[in-house]
């Protein structure tokens, strides 16, 4: 079986010379369900934000199903792209567009830029987007406006968006940070349920050490820059915390705690 996503010693400087990524190595299988956790600045969102390209790195590969993202260009990276889906924490929705125009925005990778301007989408891809917002509880806001959303429906969108790209490999960076606790649990709930039922491998970016552990096969651990930690939610003992967080369990806040 081959990896969908790997990292070969990358780094990334950043132009104050900050070291985001400091020689970081891993591989992510299909299937898995893998949570970053880290201190504030370890470089989780720099990690993420470099598989897609939203940062270069500065060293190392970043290879996508056995591809060169970090050093592709034009229609190579286009096609590549396709492979990667991403839900943020701020939504990224088109606010004055409606529920299902934002969830067709997922194909706009497949399209030619002509027909994604002209908001050209064929009938298959509206069914599409409609069986995904009914999957995901949302068949009853198809014409909204996603401006007129509660956070957990935006996120939602963000869900089916992300889902209607049909990745093999789906980012989500700080997916609950903006969400009250039961919102974020329904929102978890549907990215693990969605990526399972599609074998789709997911790297998810969590502030709390206890939805990593409820959700994650696999949690990386990463402080300053570096991988210190990379095993299953049982492996991560009260030590293990400790050596990532770089402080005592008592002393880390109720929100890395909890959700
Ligand atoms: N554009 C940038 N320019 C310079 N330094 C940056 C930039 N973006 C991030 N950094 C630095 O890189 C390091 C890693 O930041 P990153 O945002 O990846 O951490 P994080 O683990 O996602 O943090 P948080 O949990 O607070 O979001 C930090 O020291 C940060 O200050």
């Amino acid at each position: 079986m081959a990896s969908l996503l790997t990292f070969q010693d990358v780094s990334k400087v950043y132009r104050n010379g900050v070291h985001g990524l400091n020689h970081v190595t891993f591989s992510v299988w299909p299937g898995e369900f893998v949570a970053v956790i880290g201190p504030s600045g370890a470089g989780k969102s720099t990690l993420l934000r470099s598989i897609n390209r939203l940062h270069n790195v500065t060293g190392g590969h970043i290879l996508i199903v056995g591809e060169d993202i970090s050093r592709a260009r034009g229609r190579h990276l286009r096609m590549l792209r396709r492979q990667i889906g991403m839900i943020f924490q701020n939504y990224n929705l088109v606010y004055r567009l409606s529920v299902l125009q934002n969830v067709l925005h997922g194909r706009l990778g497949y399209m030619s830029s002509v027909q994604g301007m002209l908001g050209r989408y064929c009938e298959e891809d509206k069914r599409k987007a409609i069986g995904i917002l009914r999957e995901i509880d949302m068949g009853d806001f198809l014409n909204t406006r996603a401006a007129d959303l509660s956070g957990g429906q935006k996120q939602r969108v963000g869900i089916a968006r992300a889902f209607m790209q049909e990745p093999q490999i789906l980012l989500c960076d700080e997916p609950i940070a903006s969400l009250d606790p039961s919102s974020a649990k329904i929102i978890m709930d549907m990215i693990f349920a969605m990526a399972s039922r599609r074998r789709i491998a997911c790297v998810v970016n969590l502030h709390q050490i206890d939805v990593a552990a409820a959700y994650a096969s696999r949690i990386i651990g990463l402080r300053k820059g570096k991988i210190v930690f990379d095993g299953t939610p049982g492996e991560l003992t009260d030590g293990v915390i400790e050596q990532i967080y770089g402080t005592a369990i008592s002393q880390l806040n109720v929100k890395e705690r909890a959700i």
